[in-house]
């Protein structure tokens, strides 16, 4: 289960994420959207426990983020748009790596490892070193050494950057077996048909605030737009554009507006 409860992040004069609370359930596949800047990734870091909230706090499994790191970052597996890698390793040392730091046994990273480099089609490239391969590849290598722990919780920015339609149907695949048996995963996506394929709720972030959550049906009656949920997602947006020119960001908060 993830918790955001009153988070806010500012940075100087700018308010990049304005008071966002929201409780993602276990096992629930729950996609983030929004506009360049709206504030997805800092959400996304201030969750993964990379940098600080101004002020609320975010939980992992019932551990906040700040001040249990160790027992949230157990529960989490974080992949950033563009992960960093050792590149001097090979794929495989750097999974075994992965799986000491959480303190698994090398005959289950030799079992978890296998299976999910079968998954991956990794078996061409696990025995070179990371700095040769590919982006679509590279990502393939970190979403895997992010499930080798068996996360409870799987936190991913824009996963399909990179990867070719292929790749991109194991990935859905694989995050969608795992929320089925359990695991919580947040995903942040500018692809609206991953969102619309994958996700059983939505959120979307405007400015900071998480001007909207629910599943595609109950978003799409609540932007009064039909079609697609790129209608959706535009109709919404540009409500709150209009609703921010019209009161202005502080009127917004005095109004108590959901976050
Ligand atoms: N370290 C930082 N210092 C100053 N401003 C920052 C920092 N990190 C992010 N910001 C600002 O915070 C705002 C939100 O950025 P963020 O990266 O969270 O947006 P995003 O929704 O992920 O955007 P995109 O879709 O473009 O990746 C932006 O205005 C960004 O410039």
């Amino acid at each position: 289960m993830i918790e955001l409860i009153h988070l806010i992040k500012k940075f100087g004069d700018l308010t990049a994420v304005n008071d966002i609370s929201l409780t993602v359930p276990r096992g629930e596949f729950f996609a983030v959207l929004g506009p360049n800047a709206a504030g997805k990734t800092t959400t996304i870091k201030i969750l993964s426990g990379l940098i600080k909230p101004t002020s609320g706090c975010a939980r992992v499994g019932g551990f906040d983020v700040q001040t249990h790191p160790l027992e949230a970052r157990r529960k989490l597996a974080y992949v950033p748009d563009f992960p960093f890698l050792y590149d001097k390793l090979t794929a495989w040392e750097f999974f075994r790596f992965t799986g000491q730091l959480f303190q698994m046994h090398d005959e289950r990273i030799e079992i978890v490892g296998r299976e999910l480099i079968t998954r991956f089609n990794l078996e061409p490239f696990v025995n070179k070193p990371i700095e040769g391969l590919s982006h679509g590849t590279r990502q393939r290598v970190a979403i895997v050494s992010a499930l080798l722990h068996d996360p409870e919780v799987f936190v991913i920015d824009e996963p399909m950057v990179g990867l070719d339609p292929h790749h991109a149907r194991v990935v859905k695949d694989v995050l969608k077996e795992r929320s089925l048996a359990g695991m919580t995963v947040f995903l942040s996506t500018h692809q609206l048909s991953v969102a619309e394929e994958m996700a059983d709720r939505i959120g979307i972030i405007h400015q900071g605030r998480l001007i909207a959550v629910g599943t595609r049906e109950e978003l799409r009656r609540q932007s009064g737009a039909s079609g697609a949920l790129e209608q959706t997602f535009l109709a919404l947006t540009a409500q709150e554009a209009n609703l921010v020119e019209e009161k202005g960001p502080d009127k917004l908060s005095a109004l108590g507006r959901k976050a």
